[in-house]
């Protein structure tokens, strides 16, 4: 049986994977999403079980179906299992036939031993429990006979009427749909169901659906929270075998919830190092509507940061992915959190010329090309590409500069002259310069074999700031000559 314990479970084995098996899981993880499969059932991995709850009448069975339409889960009615019972005249029939019939709640360990005769004997490892727990009684037996706890419940709720209504026109010759049964069933739901709701709710994993409405519009409810789980279901795949108790805290902590899915794909790849498919996952659920709910996109791009590289754009391009890329960029650069300068350190980092020059393009197109964070970082991925006509045209065509403008186009020249006239130039516009400037100019003055007294500096907040460079850089003895020198 799959109880989720550490011994059988793959995420609980204390090795790491071997590159061949990461490898192999990357390959899996971008070829699972690259194509529009339907969620991976990676074999091993403890069961995915969904508690459906909610008053009778409200819709459960309905959405079940839609469900296991769309996600491939196996519907456990716990009702069905007991009029199946009943039907089959077992021992236990006339007792459940009685309790039925009174609306009352049948002895939990009996309903427990049901659910979990049928689910061991289905192959699928992704489960609906329709109609369990009713009651915290429910709840308590299934947890210590089958050993594990719901990933994700769902109670519809659904106003009385509603549902009695529903229940009377149900026509399925049940013995409980009768306007008596019913007014016992609700009296009981009500005395029952709320306990079992505030736990789930305190724990984190409930989702609440108002049930009023078509049934289409109510499985578009729906829908996001199944989406997700595509992404739940991968995450052991990529970290098959990798084991960190950060990972086991993320799963008992946040399970079944849409962020979830994020942090948990992003710690799991993090754990691997395998970033690029955190990212390219990450971005993959935002087109799916999927929004994080505690990992922030600024976040995300720290992580980046950290790596030193705006990788998944490469990645993209690499694959020859230029759309993609393109999209990528455009989500990056769209977001009002980000700051331009990590947009800077992107661009810079675009590996190949060609999609400087599409992501170029893109820019004009959408009227931000003189937005100078973007004119900056621009000039900075030409220059880094060695295009230094494109990146003199920008710099000679924008509206405004800044201090970065300056240094970039300063240090896109610390090989020639050219820098010098610009550091002249920028002087003479009154652009103040700071530390980078200084340290673009001290390096061409190195690779010129000038002085930087020689330069002429006049006035007195360049020289200081000229010292604290050399300070700085650890060349004291450079700064004291200069002084020398120069006074
Ligand atoms: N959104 C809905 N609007 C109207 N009728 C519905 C809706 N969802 C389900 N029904 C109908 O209501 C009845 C009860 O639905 P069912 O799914 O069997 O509820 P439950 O499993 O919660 O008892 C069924 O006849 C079903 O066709
Ligand atoms: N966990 C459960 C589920 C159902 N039942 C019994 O089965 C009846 C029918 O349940 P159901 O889930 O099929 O139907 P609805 O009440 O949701 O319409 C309930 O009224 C209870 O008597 C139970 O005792 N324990």
């Amino acid at each position: 049986m799959w109880r989720r314990a550490a011994s059988l479970s793959p995420l609980a084995s204390r090795s790491k994977p071997s590159k061949l098996c990461q490898e192999a899981c990357t390959f899996k993880v971008w070829e699972s999403f690259s194509s529009e499969s339907e969620i991976p059932t990676p074999s091993k991995v403890a069961p995915y079980i969904t508690f459906v709850l909610g008053g009778p009448g409200s819709g459960k069975g309905t959405q079940c179906a839609k469900i296991v339409e769309a996600f491939g889960f196996t519907h456990v009615s716990a009702g069905d299992l007991l009029r199946r019972e009943i039907a089959s005249n077992s021992a236990y029939g006339s007792v459940i036939l009685g309790t039925i019939r009174e609306g009352k709640i049948v002895p939990s360990q009996v309903t427990v031993q049901l659910i979990q005769k049928e689910m061991e004997s289905s192959d699928n490892d992704k489960f609906l429990i329709d109609g369990f727990p009713r009651s915290e009684q429910n709840r308590e037996a299934f947890e210590r006979i089958i050993g594990t706890e719901p990933n994700v419940v769902l109670f519809f709720d659904c106003p009385e009427q509603e549902m009695v209504k529903r229940v009377l026109n149900r026509n399925q010759g049940r013995v409980d749909d009768n306007i008596e049964t019913i007014k016992k069933r609700l009296e009981i739901f009500d005395e029952l169901n709320w306990p079992v709701i505030n736990h789930y709710s305190k724990t984190g994993k409930l989702h609440k659906i108002n049930a009023v409405g078509t049934v289409d519009d109510i499985f578009e409810k729906v829908r996001p929270i199944f989406a997700a789980l595509r992404y739940i279901l991968l995450f052991p795949i990529s970290c098959f075998q990798c084991s960190s108790s950060s990972i086991f805290n993320v799963l008992d902590n946040l399970e079944g919830r849409a962020g979830f899915c994020m942090e948990c794909a992003y710690l799991g790849y993090a754990e691997l190092g395998l970033y690029e498919d955190a990212m390219a996952l990450y971005f993959q659920m935002e087109e799916e509507g999927i929004e994080p709910d505690r990992f922030t996109f600024p976040q995300v791009l720290k992580a980046f940061g950290e790596l030193g590289s705006f990788r998944l754009v490469g990645m993209y391009a690499k694959r020859g992915n230029i759309v993609k890329a393109r999209k990528v960029f455009y989500k990056v650069a769209n977001r009002d959190k980000i700051s331009w300068y990590t947009t800077l350190t992107i661009l810079a980092a675009v590996p190949s010329l060609e999609l400087v020059v599409q992501i170029h393009r893109w820019v004009v197109r959408h009227g931000v090309e003189w937005n100078l964070s973007v004119a900056n970082a621009l000039i900075a991925a030409y220059s880094k590409h060695h295009e230094l006509n494109r990146a003199r045209r920008l710099f000679s065509h924008m509206p405004e500069r800044d201090v970065v403008t300056w240094d970039t186009i300063i240090s896109a020249h610390s090989k020639s002259r050219e820098a010098l006239l610009y550091f002249d130039q920028m002087e003479k516009d009154g652009a103040l310069p700071d530390n980078t400037t200084f340290v673009s100019i001290l390096s061409a003055c190195a690779n010129l074999g000038l002085r930087v007294f020689d330069l002429e500096l006049d006035n007195e907040y360049n020289f200081e700031l000229l010292m604290k460079v050399y300070g700085n850089v650890g060349r004291l003895e450079d700064a004291e000559r200069e002084i020398d020198d120069g006074g």
